[in-house]
């Protein structure tokens, strides 16, 4: 006789615990999904549930739900993997400064995540992470004391299942079940019953009635769509500053916070002469429309691609794509064979710099301070002709002498090095990364970036001076913030030492071009900004993620005098 439960395949069970768990789930908030979903109230109006294939059946109303009505014997008592990976993630952003993209794929391995919980791990971690300040704006209203005197573990669950009920299209009971049993299994049996309780009073309202609750209780505009965009109030400002500075609408913010809020499609960039996408092409990738030799990809792990791992072919923004070809394709008159990466860790600019300056037979010398990611450096160039490019540890600061006392730089470049091109990709706040580093926005202060800025003009003027007269500087950093950029720009210029060029025809240059020869980044897409009436020639550039579905990556090229 067959009982109940005997007789089911693996496929099936595999099934049936993704439906418990709630792991077939479409992300709602920050889409096309969450915008038309507005208008529906999921509480209120839907009663149906969804079922495994995302069909909703007999959904109850919210007051008619049976959250807590399994008995005790039945109810999850541990975290199923991906939840767990999740939570262990959030809590090393929380606990260690550690961050999510590195820690990520770790914790996925350990935990043997096939495609789709990895899939579902990986929403759940950075939806959670990009939008913490709402969650937190929706939890202050569902518990009886301040946010900091709760438990950072206790916290961490909490924002969790908050993504999920708000958020992401897990059934609520899965949400809510799922995320009390990893609170018990992680945590304990006191603080599940807490998360219980507070996850249960989220779950009172609907994604559109927090909306409006939490829109209500903001104090003015900037504070409105802090909360709801989930950023700093101070970002806002920032970037809504940063807006208007370069030519755009301060209405755009918005689209900016917006895009902001989306996870990046993965770029890849092929080394030039070393590599090709033809492999990811017929793995699904599709060819970049920004700039040559680069590629969108999602199709899941990138490790399965041979050209990767042998590090040819690379995961790349765009943002960066351009402005290393930007530097390489600049205009030089003169010697052009000796070139220097200043703050090169972990090595994406320079391997495409390296690949360039290759094919011309430049050498490439990538400086970088921390000799943890110097060694990430030399195995993102390892790919490039041996003597072609050479790698150094020190304080770009003091990179005279570094270079100086090497011992293998490249033949020629031994005695009194000037180089002719110089990347300087500033260490900097990150803000222009918040859709590949969502924990940025939480994790820095106004003061951290105060602290930035005078490394920021020093390592360009120690790479001022060991450029060649008549040599090129790109001053580069991922971030639109205006003191790490345009202000920076006008303390260099102040000096006298270099002439600011036009950045943004250096970067249009290398952009594809449409069929009738324009440059796709022309018109609306132009990057370019003219800040001096007197030389309107002189621009700087700044990729924005909303309009080119880049990095907020700002650009501005120097020649020295
Ligand atoms: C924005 S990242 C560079 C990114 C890199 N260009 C790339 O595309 O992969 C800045 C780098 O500067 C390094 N850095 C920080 N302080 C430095 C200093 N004083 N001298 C040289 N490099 C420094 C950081 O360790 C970091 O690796």
């Amino acid at each position: 006789m067959n009982r109940a439960g005997q007789g089911r395949t693996g496929a099936n069970r595999g099934q049936e615990r993704r439906t418990e768990s709630g792991h077939d789930f479409v992300s709602r908030r920050n889409t096309q999904s969450s915008q038309s979903n507005r208008g529906g109230r999921r509480r209120t109006e839907d009663t149906s549930r969804r079922n495994a294939k995302g069909h909703e059946r007999n959904r109850k109303k919210s007051h008619e739900r049976d959250f807590s009505a399994a008995a005790p014997s039945a109810r999850v008592r541990e975290a199923d993997a991906a939840r767990l990976v999740a939570f262990e993630v959030m809590q090393a952003v929380a606990t260690e400064d550690s961050y999510a993209n590195l820690v990520m794929p770790k914790s996925i391995r350990a935990h043997r995540l096939d495609h789709r919980d990895a899939g579902f791990a990986t929403e759940l971690t950075y939806g959670t992470l990009r939008n913490q300040g709402y969650y937190d704006s929706i939890i202050k209203h569902c518990v009886d004391r301040p946010l900091e005197k709760i438990d950072q573990k206790i916290l961490t669950a909490l924002r969790l299942g908050a993504h999920q009920l708000v958020a992401m299209r897990v059934p609520s009971h899965a949400a809510l079940n799922q995320t009390v049993g990893l609170a018990r299994g992680v945590i304990g049996a006191g603080p599940a019953s807490f998360i219980n309780a507070v996850l249960r009073r989220v779950s009172e309202r609907s994604a559109e009635e927090w909306r409006e609750l939490i829109e209500s209780e903001a104090t003015d505009d900037l504070q409105k769509m802090a909360l709801t965009k989930s950023h700093p109030v101070w970002v806002v400002r920032a970037f809504r500053q940063a807006l208007a500075v370069h030519g755009h609408s301060p209405q755009e913010i918005d689209e900016l916070l917006d895009a902001d809020n989306l996870a990046p499609i993965v770029n890849l960039v092929e080394l030039p002469g070393l590599g090709s996408l033809d492999e990811a092409r017929d793995k699904g990738a599709t060819d970049g429309e920004l700039v040559a030799g680069s590629a969108l990809y999602s199709s899941g792990d990138l490790g399965r691609l041979e050209s990767v791992r042998e590090g040819t072919v690379r995961a790349q923004d765009v943002g960066s794509q351009l402005v290393a070809r930007a530097l390489a394709e600049a205009p030089l008159e003169g010697s052009d064979k000796k070139w220097l990466d200043l703050c090169a860790g972990p090595g994406g600019k320079a391997a495409l710099l390296g690949a360039l300056g290759a094919q011309r037979g430049a050498q490439l010398v990538a400086n970088e301070a921390s000799a943890h990611r110097a060694k990430l450096v030399s195995a993102s160039l390892r790919p490039l002709p041996q003597g072609s490019y050479t790698v150094v540890t020190g304080d770009g600061r003091a990179i005279e002498k570094t270079v100086a006392q090497s011992k293998n730089l490249p033949a020629g470049m031994e005695e009194n090095p000037r180089f002719d091109r110089v990347m300087v990709d500033v260490p900097c706040s990150g803000l222009g990364a918040l859709r590949r580093r969502p924990e940025a926005r939480w994790r820095k202060t106004p003061r951290d970036i105060a602290d930035l800025l005078p490394l920021q003009k020093e390592l360009f003027d120690a790479a001022a001076s060991v450029t060649r007269s008549g040599g090129l500087i790109a001053y580069v950093t991922c971030s639109p913030h205006m003191a790490e950029t345009q202000n920076i720009v006008n303390d260099i210029l102040r000096d006298g030492a270099v002439e600011l060029l036009d950045s943004g025809a250096a970067v249009r240059q290398v952009a594809l071009s449409d069929e009738s020869g324009t440059s796709v980044l022309s018109g609306e897409k132009d990057p370019s900004f003219a800040p001096n009436d007197k030389h309107p020639e002189q621009t700087t550039a700044q990729l924005w993620p909303h309009v080119h579905g880049t990095d907020a990556m700002f650009f501005a090229l120097f020649r020295k005098k």
